[in-house]
């Protein structure tokens, strides 16, 4: 695509985009000084794992302390620091109290020196490599559908009538209930292009929009609600799904695991909750537990080896490029030593 030029003779970004080609990045949020940091070195690691070729943003919340940052610097993340972002005020009971830090999560759409970013949570893990997602047609909300069917849904219509998108035979949306509710995402994955005009206009909507149980994931929904394309859960497994609609998954071909059921966070992980003594999630969780725990893994030592393999091709260049300087070299073969 040729660069257009503009009046005054300035080559557009396009041009800058063409030669460095387009900065794509995953990015995920961090607040508090609490045990979450584990979570996104745990992501970091397990992208690293499966050969992510994109660096993971982490956009911090000014709360966390500067020997979070370092870790997570060490990790090779790029830590971005953002202002909070919080909801117009409302009596509103989110679902989870701390639903509330949620809403900084939009402030990733300012993040415009990248073309394309893949939103994860810190409680996400990848097991097997994902960057094809960020191929994906432009233009467009990429997610997985949520499901209703946990008690944290127990204040919504859907869950009282007992209504889930993710088998919507089962229970059909009454009819006199008005129509059927758009196809609903879960927020802690998503594709998505950073852009100033839709950064500026999430934040306008934001401030006049009334908060609602799940905060962030509700707005967003409603905010991209014509641009939302489903895509297969084996891109965020929100566990939940293991004991409400097995018959949607294969646990095998899943490459990605969203620990958000109330318990199964690995780094807190106790196994006394509802659901938590399943055989799948002790799985889960000490597949997290290996990524997190493998050292081989920390970007000091991929570095190194990264490095290394550097100099040996560098070395070899050098000497081929000796070799081609004086020419054709006839090899002397020594007389065995033995
Ligand atoms: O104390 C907190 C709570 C949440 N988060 C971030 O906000 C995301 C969304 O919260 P959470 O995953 O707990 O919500 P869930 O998916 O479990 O509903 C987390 O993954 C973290 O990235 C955080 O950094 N610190
Ligand atoms: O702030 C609202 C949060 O809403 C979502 O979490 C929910 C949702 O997944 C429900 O479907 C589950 O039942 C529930 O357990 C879980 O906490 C997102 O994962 C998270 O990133 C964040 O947007
Ligand atoms: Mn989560």
């Amino acid at each position: 695509m040729a660069p257009e030029i503009i009046s005054n003779g300035n080559v557009t970004s396009g041009l800058t985009k063409t030669l460095s080609g387009p900065s794509r990045a995953y990015v995920t949020f961090l607040a508090g000084n609490g045990d979450y940091l584990k979570g996104v070195v745990g992501l970091a690691k397990g992208l690293r794992k499966a050969k992510s070729k994109y660096p993971l943003v982490v956009a911090i919340l000014p709360d966390v302390p500067e020997d979070h940052r370092q870790i997570l610097v060490d990790q090779g993340c790029i830590v971005r620091e953002i202002e909070p972002l919080h909801p117009p005020e409302n009596q509103t009971q989110f679902a989870m109290a701390y639903y509330v830090i949620n809403y900084s999560k939009l402030r990733i759409w300012e993040f415009v020196e990248y073309s394309k970013m893949v939103y994860l949570d810190g409680d996400i893990q990848v097991f097997q490599n994902i960057d094809h997602l960020f191929h994906y047609p432009d233009s467009y909300f990429y997610a997985v559908m949520d499901c209703f069917c946990e008690t944290s849904w127990s204040g919504t219509i859907q869950y009282k009538i007992g209504y889930c998108q993710q088998c919507p035979q089962k229970v059909q949306w009454p009819s006199d209930f008005g129509p059927k509710p758009s196809l609903y995402f879960n927020a802690g994955m998503f594709v998505f292009e950073p852009s100033l005009p839709t950064y500026h206009d999430l934040l306008k909507t934001a401030k006049v929009t009334p908060p609602t149980s799940f905060a962030e994931q509700d707005f967003l929904n409603m905010y991209f609600r014509d641009k939302y394309k489903p895509i297969p859960p084996i891109y965020n497994l929100v566990v939940a799904m293991l004991w409400r609609h097995p018959e949607n998954i294969q646990l095998d071909n899943i490459k990605v695991v969203h620990y958000c059921a109330a318990g199964s966070k690995p780094w807190r992980f106790t196994g006394k909750e509802e659901n938590m003594q399943r055989g799948d999630i002790q799985v889960l969780v000490k597949k997290w537990w290996d990524i997190y725990n493998d050292e081989s893994l920390d970007y000091k030592n991929t570095v190194n080896a990264n490095e290394e393999t550097d100099q040996k091709e560098m070395s070899l260049q050098q000497f081929l490029a000796a070799l081609k300087e004086v020419g054709d070299v006839r090899y002397v073969t020594a007389p065995s030593a033995a």
